[in-house]
C-alpha cells in the first residue's frame, strides 16, 4: 500500500511570512481532496511535496523514504499536474506524450505507444492526437495535462485543480478517470469544488492561510455537524443582526428571498434543522473553527 506522510511542514517564501505552517498529514491510497480558499497554500503544499519548493522545516516521506533528501526516489513514481501547465509549441499531443514518457522511463516502445493511446482516449483527446498542443483550447490543454501526469503508472499523483476550466461533461470524465486510478495509488487533488471532494475523495483536508484546520473522511466531517445546522428565511435588513448574534455558515437567495444557514449546538429561535452537507462543513470550518468567537 502506498503512503504519503507529511510531518510538521513549514514553508516561507519570504522570512517571517509563513505560507505553510506546521502541516502534518497521513495519506494512504485513494483520493485525497485539499480544500481551501484562494491563497490558502494548496499549490505551495503540492509544489513542496513534488520537490519544486524546499521547505523551511519538516519532513515528507513516501512509503517510508525521505523524499526531501532523496528527490529521485519520488520522481520515478510521481505524476504531477501543476496549476499553470505550459506546453512546447510545435509538438503534437502524441509527440509530446512520447517525449515525456521517455523522460519518465517508459522504455519499451510498444508499451509506451499503447499507454499513450490509452491515455489519449481516456482524456478524450484521441481524435486530436496529431494536433499541436499549443493550439488546444484551455479545457483540452487541461485534459492533456492530466494525461501527461498519468504516464508511466505513477504511484503518487498530484493534480492542482485538474477540472478547472472544464465543462461539466469533461469534468465528470476526468473525475471518473482519477477515481478509477486511485484504487491502488495516492491521488492528491486541490479544488474549489466541494461537491467533487464529496463525490470522489475518501480523505480530505481544509487549509486556510497555510494552517491545517480540519482533516478526516468527508462522511465523518459531515457527521460532526449532525443536529447543528439550522436555516431560516429572513428580511435582508436583519442580516447584520444575525451576523453578530449567530454563527453564520451561508446566505443564499432563493426566489429573491434571503435564507441564512447557521451553526448552533442548541435549536436557535425561529430556525428549522437542515441535513448537513460538506459545503456546510467547509464554510463552518473556514469561518468558525479558526475563530470560535460567537
Ligand atoms: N513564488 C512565490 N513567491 C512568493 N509568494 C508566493 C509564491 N507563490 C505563492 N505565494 C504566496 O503564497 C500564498 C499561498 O499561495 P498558493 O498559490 O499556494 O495558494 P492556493 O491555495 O494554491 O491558492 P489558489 O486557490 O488561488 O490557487 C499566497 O499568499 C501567495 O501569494
Amino acid at each position: 500500500m502506498n503512503r504519503l506522510c507529511i510531518d510538521q511542514l513549514s514553508l516561507a517564501y519570504q522570512p517571517s511570512v509563513k505560507v505553510l505552517d506546521n502541516i502534518s498529514l497521513e495519506i494512504s491510497h485513494g483520493m485525497f481532496g485539499l480544500l481551501g480558499p484562494n491563497g490558502a497554500g494548496k499549490s505551495s503544499l503540492m509544489k513542496t511535496i513534488v520537490g519544486l519548493q524546499h521547505p523551511n522545516s519538516g519532513n515528507i516521506l513516501f512509503n517510508g523514504t525521505d523524499v526531501i533528501k532523496n528527490p529521485g526516489y519520488l520522481h520515478k513514481q510521481l505524476g504531477f499536474l501543476p496549476q499553470d501547465f505550459g506546453v512546447y509549441p510545435g509538438a503534437s499531443a502524441y509527440q509530446l506524450l512520447q517525449h515525456l514518457a521517455v523522460l519518465k522511463g517508459v522504455s519499451d516502445s510498444a508499451a509506451r505507444k499503447a499507454q499513450i493511446l490509452y491515455l489519449l482516449d481516456k482524456v478524450n483527446l484521441y481524435q486530436a492526437r496529431d494536433k499541436e498542443v499549443h493550439t488546444f483550447s484551455g479545457g483540452m490543454k487541461q485534459r492533456f495535462g492530466v494525461a501527461q501526469a498519468l504516464l508511466g503508472n505513477p504511484q503518487l499523483i498530484i493534480v492542482d485543480e485538474p477540472t478547472a476550466g472544464l465543462d461539466p461533461e469533461e469534468r465528470n470524465r476526468l473525475n471518473l478517470l482519477l477515481s478509477d486510478i486511485s484504487e491502488n495509488v495516492v491521488v492528491m487533488l486541490s479544488t474549489h469544488l466541494v461537491e467533487d471532494v464529496r463525490n470522489l475523495c475518501s480523505q480530505m483536508a481544509i487549509i486556510k492561510r497555510g494552517t491545517l484546520l480540519a482533516t478526516g473522511t468527508p462522511g465523518e466531517m459531515i457527521a460532526r455537524l449532525n443536529g447543528k445546522v439550522w436555516t431560516q428565511q429572513i428580511d435582508h435588513r436583519a442580516l447584520t443582526h444575525y451576523q453578530t448574534t449567530h454563527r453564520l455558515i451561508s446566505q443564499q437567495l432563493i426566489e429573491k428571498k434571503l435564507h441564512i444557514t447557521v451553526y448552533s449546538e442548541i435549536p436557535p429561535d425561529g430556525f428549522h434543522p437542515v441535513t448537513p452537507t460538506l459545503e456546510h462543513v467547509y464554510f463552518h470550518t473556514l469561518y468558525h473553527e479558526s475563530n470560535p468567537a460567537i
